[in-house]
């Protein structure tokens, strides 16, 4: 099977790099065309390993064109945010992506998004969207969102894989593709992390070395929380806070135990906690799982770990190899 005529050039095997919307959506129309799956894994560039991990799982789908996107989204930046700082380093990027094996880069400008005038019609991230980062970031989740929904309609991927070091971000995406019908079946990843646990962020490269060396008590104290899961939520608020006190330096925003839906968290099961801290100039964010009373002493529901996204993740779960998308239901 080949493409139709007109379609912009796609090496298979090779990285193929698009500016333009219409390209994206010409070449992915194409490959889905001639039965291969796509994979879409947004970012804003500066890649690290974190989002090699995502690639990386999105690659062990069988069949399936893992696409890249690389785009600082103004639309999430509220005023006096990074914006014009943020980490930009394209040819590194590129480089990563080969390395990879990622056949399909789109890096478009600013007005091949939003055109001269800018978007009049944004999405509303509705009530979670102001809550936690929404509430410090007035605006981010609409941006986002706004974002990823152009990105899904561009590029019609199967499959989308975000972080889940961006927890928040992940169950609103999951949300607006449930609320809005949309077809692209949404992947988490668990996040990966330094070896003192510090959650990989392209944010990282703010720190001083000073507020490096103190940057681990996030997770630090994200830990103690989750081994203070058997005695029940307020435990695990304590223990984390506890750990946070030794540290002054450490300017905290929010420390949350929420549901896994990010609504209140239950007695019994699993729960998330999430953080927000200031060091120095730079903000971090992290969370993680914590299993809460009974289920935090093995003692929990089969049924929660079954519920769980393993896509293309380490077998748990995972779809059966060589099947596609419309194959399992997707
Ligand atoms: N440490 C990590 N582990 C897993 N996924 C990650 C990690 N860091 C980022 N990601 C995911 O990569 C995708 C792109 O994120 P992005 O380009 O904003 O990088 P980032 O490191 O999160 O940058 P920053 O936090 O500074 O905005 C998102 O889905 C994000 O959740
Ligand atoms: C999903 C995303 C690429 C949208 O701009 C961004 O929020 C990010 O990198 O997490
Ligand atoms: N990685 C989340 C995107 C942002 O902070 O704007």
């Amino acid at each position: 099977m080949t493409f139709p005529k007109n379609t912009p050039k796609f090496t298979r095997g090779e990285l193929n790099v698009y500016r333009r919307p219409a390209e994206v959506s010409q070449v992915t129309a194409a490959l889905r065309g001639v039965g291969r799956n796509v994979a879409l894994v947004p970012t804003m560039g500066a890649l690290h390993e974190g989002h090699r991990e995502l690639i990386r799982r999105a690659k062990r789908l069988p069949n399936t064109v893992v696409a890249v996107s690389i785009f600082v989204n103004p639309l999430q930046f509220g005023e006096g945010e990074d914006f014009e700082a943020y980490p930009r380093s394209l040819e590194q990027d590129f480089e990563t992506l080969r390395e990879l094996g990622v056949e399909l880069a789109f890096v478009p400008e600013v007005e091949d998004l939003y055109g001269e005038s800018g978007v009049a019609v944004t999405l509303d991230p509705g009530p979670l969207g102001a809550e936690l980062e929404g509430e410090m970031r007035p605006g981010h989740f609409g941006g986002m969102l706004t974002v990823v929904a152009k990105l899904l309609n561009i590029a019609r991927p199967h499959y989308a894989f975000f972080g889940e070091k961006d927890y928040q971000q992940l169950v609103l995406v999951k949300r607006m593709v449930a609320d809005l019908n949309l077809e692209t079946r949404i992947v988490g990843v668990p996040t990966v992390r330094e070896d003192d646990g510090l959650a990989l962020s392209s944010r990282n490269a703010y720190l001083s070395e000073e507020d490096r060396r103190s940057a681990a008590v996030l997770s630090t104290a994200l830990g103690m929380g989750v081994n203070a899961g058997t005695d029940g939520a307020e435990a695990v608020l304590e223990a984390a806070h506890r750990e946070l006190a030794a540290h002054p330096e450490i300017e905290i925003e929010y420390l949350e135990l929420r549901g896994t839906d990010l609504g209140p968290a239950p007695v019994d099961g699993e729960a998330r906690l999430l953080i927000a801290a200031r060091l120095g100039r730079t903000r971090l964010i992290d969370n993680t799982p914590v299993p809460l009373g009974a289920a935090a002493a093995g003692l929990g529901d089969d049924q929660d770990e079954a519920d769980h996204d393993d896509v293309a993740g380490d077998g748990r779960n995972a779809a059966p190899a060589g099947t596609t998308p419309s194959q399992q239901g997707y």
